[in-house]
Parts: C-alpha cells; sequence; structure tokens
C-alpha cells in the first residue's frame, strides 16, 4: 500500500530537520509543502500572525481543535514558557500518530499532549479529565463548520475566562461563514480580522481574532 501525504511530510521531516529544533521541523515541512505537495498547515505567511499573537498573549494554557500533522502545536509550543502546555484535539487516527512523531522530533512532546476524538467529545471532558480551568487561547483549525458549536461548547463548559483568546484559521478560505456571524454579532467577543494568504498559495484567506469579554 502506497504512504500517505501525511507519511511523506514524517518522511522529510526525520529525515531532514535537526532533532530538537522547532524551527528546522517547520521550514523543513514549509518547504516541503510549498515545493512538492501542499497540505493543510497553517504555514508561514499566517503562521508568523500567529506568533505574534501567541507571544503578545504568553498563554499558559492553549487548546488547538484540528492538530494535523502538528506544525501548528509545534509553532505555538515552541514559544510557550517553561510550564505552559497545549492540549491539542485530532479525529484522525493517522494525523495523530504522524503529529505525535513530528512533535516529538521537534523535542515539544513534554509541553504537547495530543487527545484523539472529536472536540465535541473531548471539550466537555477538559475541566474534569484533563483539570483544565480555564483556556488562555484556542486555536480552531478543525472542521469549518464545527467553529461556532465549538465556540459555544466552549461557554456553555466554563472554559472562557475575561480575556481568553479564541484565535480561528481559514475564516475566508474554506471560509468560516457562521463563525464569523456568531462572534462578530456577539457582545461577548471583542474581533480582529487579520487579512492573509492561504498557506503556500496566492488564494486570499484571513484569520479571526475573538477576544472572550466575559
Ligand atoms: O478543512 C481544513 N482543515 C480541517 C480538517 C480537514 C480534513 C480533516 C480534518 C481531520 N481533523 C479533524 C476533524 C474533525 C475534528 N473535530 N475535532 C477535532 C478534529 C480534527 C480536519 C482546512 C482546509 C483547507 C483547504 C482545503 C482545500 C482547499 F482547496 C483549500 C484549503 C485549508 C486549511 O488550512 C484547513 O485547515
Ligand atoms: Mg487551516
Amino acid at each position: 500500500m502506497d504512504q500517505s501525504k501525511e507519511q511523506r511530510i514524517l518522511n522529510t521531516v526525520s529525515y531532514n530537520a535537526v532533532k530538537g529544533d522547532p524551527e528546522s521541523v517547520m521550514k523543513c515541512i514549509d518547504k516541503y509543502c510549498s515545493q512538492y505537495e501542499w497540505a493543510m498547515n497553517v504555514g508561514d505567511e499566517k503562521g508568523l500572525i500567529l506568533d505574534k499573537i501567541v507571544e503578545e498573549a504568553d498563554p499558559s494554557v492553549v487548546l488547538e481543535l484540528g492538530t494535523y500533522c502538528g506544525y501548528s502545536a509545534i509553532r505555538i509550543a515552541r514559544l510557550l514558557k517553561p510550564k505552559a502546555r497545549l492540549l491539542t484535539i485530532e479525529f484522525n487516527p493517522e494525523f495523530a500518530s504522524i503529529a505525535k512523531e513530528i512533535i516529538d522530533i521537534a523535542g515539544l512532546s513534554d509541553k504537547v499532549t495530543i487527545l484523539e476524538g472529536h472536540s465535541e467529545d473531548i471539550i466537555p471532558q477538559l475541566k474534569k479529565k484533563y483539570e483544565v480551568e480555564t483556556l488562555d487561547f484556542v486555536f480552531l483549525d478543525h472542521w469549518k463548520e464545527r467553529y461556532a458549536p465549538d465556540t459555544v461548547l466552549l461557554e456553555e463548559c466554563g472554559l472562557l475566562r475575561k480575556g481568553s483568546i479564541l484565535l480561528a484559521d481559514n475564516v475566508v478560505f474554506p471560509g468560516a461563514p457562521e463563525f464569523l456571524k456568531y462572534v462578530r454579532n456577539n457582545q461577548r467577543f471583542e474581533c480582529t480580522s487579520y487579512p492573509s494568504h492561504l498557506e503556500y498559495m496566492q488564494v486570499e484567506d484571513a484569520m479571526e481574532k475573538a477576544v472572550y469579554l466575559g
């Protein structure tokens, strides 16, 4: 059975990246996906915007929805302070296992925990099973039609506090219209749009930041 694209991404990382060096893992993935096979990593252009927002927030507890190959988990975790941690939810078992290996190569396994399953099933378990009090930062990058319902679920589960930051990828392409409508018309969120481009392409995209006001 020939390999998947995600397996080929892991191969190129394990062959070319410097072990324990997150930046070299990111560069390796970006090089491969811009030159050989497109893949849905947040990429280096939107990644720089993500970096700035994470650095400004300096979060202790981060939730990511949609791990994929672990590129954005590495991007975020490399900026976190020593005790801070990132929980990332991935439904696709192959993606989860490839991400685990890539995160390990980056040397970030002690900061990142991959939770296998659907966001709607795992979010309600975060407080009791994963000892989360509230979330400082949430990166939404899973199924776009889940962004809005999962935002409601996060609030219902008491996981958002005054100042919690939601950052959503792909609000322009593929698009997350219900999410934009929900947060932009909701007084409990302060929204900012970050225009950019789809990873490795010249197609317009954007990320949306929604700060929870409590
Ligand atoms: O759709 C996207 N990503 C989400 C996604 C997609 C597939 C599988 C999974 C499986 N992982 C998964 C699922 C459900 C889940 N529930 N809880 C956790 C969880 C995890 C996740 C996406 C698409 C494009 C894109 C596609 C085509 C094109 F032409 C241009 C652009 C660009 C992106 O940056 C994207 O992020
Ligand atoms: Mg995305």
